[in-house]
């Protein structure tokens, strides 16, 4: 991989001067609000944050009425919350912050269904945990975790001395919250299923439109888009560029066909691709035209490796059926640096390739 394929400047969202919600919410990790991690950090920070809109309040209600356990579980799991914002600014580790909010979601569901929570209305929380699990912790862990949550909610339902009782629900009320449980589980499922089939083909068509925008579809080399794109998010400050056009190409064509100077394209780039050196890369800049790209090197090599590429391609023999033909390039090298910035180096080393051209073709041109 080449070193041009660095530092990515990444779209930053537009923030109001003072508070905004958004850079709250995603915890001040506002580039690349499209990446899956963003998205997940943004999602759970986003729960933790109602969820402490909705426990604290219902903690110091209960607190107030004498429910003592309800209440300091309801605090304490919104001081998890808001902890979890920290941690999750701090280190937007949104795997192990994932954990703090499930895990104790769980056990206060389970423990609101045991008790009846406030005046018996625990039991309403529940159909928060399904899409919340299978967000968090995919399909597979998702659907297994809910299994025993599940299982749990049957053993409390079921088979414990539940508070349940004493509100006086009619007893069919148990295997209706336990099957429309299930149902949500089923539903969120789906759901999750279909979202991350349509996650995963969005991704890869992205990435296939990427290539196809960036690459050149006849020798595979970037094309100028790409080129351009890899140069000026590259960390290198300084690189030369190593511009080459093909002589006399018109005639390759006119003698031979368009498929023979397809050909012909093509192995050019081969024999440029294998002459690179490491910190170097390629591209199709125009219809014959080729800009490669050094750097970590001094004026010298660059001017070195462009007579090295001129005379393998000058040696080199095409041969395309039964057609033998020679090829030669014309080079102009320019430097970019502090003071000359990409397009000006792109500019000169044109100037300079159409001084080789004019001084007689098959010749490097540098400043
Ligand atoms: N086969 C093929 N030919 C192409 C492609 N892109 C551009 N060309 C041809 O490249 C030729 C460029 O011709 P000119 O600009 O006259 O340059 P040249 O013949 O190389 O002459 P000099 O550059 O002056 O040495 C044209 O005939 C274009 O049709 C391509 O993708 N495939």
């Amino acid at each position: 991989m080449s070193i041009f394929d660095s530092t990515k400047r990444k779209k930053k969202l537009k923030t109001p001067v003072g508070f905004s919600w958004l850079t709250f919410l995603y915890v001040g990790k506002t580039d690349n609000v499209f990446s899956e991690s963003t998205r997940r950090v943004f999602i759970i920070n986003l729960f933790t944050s109602v969820g402490v809109l909705f426990t604290f309040p219902l903690g110091i209600v209960s607190l107030v009425n004498g429910q003592l356990v309800l209440g300091y579980s309801l605090l304490l799991i919104a001081f998890l919350y808001a902890m979890n914002h920290v941690y999750l600014r701090r280190t937007h580790n949104h795997a192990l912050s994932g954990n703090f909010v499930i895990y104790p979601l769980y056990i206060l569901m389970i423990y609101l269904v045991y008790t009846g929570g406030v005046k018996g209305t625990g039991h309403v929380w529940i159909y928060c945990i399904p899409a919340v699990s299978l967000f968090l912790h995919g399909m597979k862990r998702g659907l297994i975790e809910l299994g025993f949550f599940t299982l749990a909610l049957i053993i409390t339902l079921f088979f414990t001395a539940s508070h349940f009782d004493e509100f006086g629900y009619d007893p069919a009320l148990k295997s209706r919250i336990l099957f429309s449980f299930i149902v949500v589980v089923f539903l969120s499922g789906i759901y999750e299923y279909s979202m991350s089939r349509f996650n995963q083909e969005l991704t890869e068509t992205s990435a296939k439109l990427k290539l196809v925008a960036y690459k050149d579809a006849v020798t595979d080399l970037l094309n100028r888009r790409g080129m351009l794109q890899r140069l000026e998010s590259s960390a290198y400050s300084r690189f030369h560029l190593l511009l080459a056009d093909v002589d006399f190409f018109k005639s390759i064509n006119d003698e031979y066909g368009h498929d023979v100077g397809d050909y012909a394209l093509v192995e050019l780039a081969n024999l440029i691709q294998a002459s690179l050196p490491e910190k170097g890369v390629a591209s199709r800049w125009g219809g014959e035209e080729f800009l490669i790209a050094v750097c970590d090197c001094s004026e010298s090599d660059a001017y070195a490796l462009a007579e090295l590429i001129r005379q393998r391609v000058q040696e080199h023999e095409f041969v395309y059926l039964d057609h033998k033909f020679r090829m030669t390039l014309s080079f102009g090298v320019a430097t970019m640096n502090e003071s000359t910035s990409l397009r000006e180096a792109i500019t000169l080393a044109d100037g300079r390739l159409y001084q080789a051209k004019r001084a007689g073709r098959n010749r490097t041109q540098r400043g």
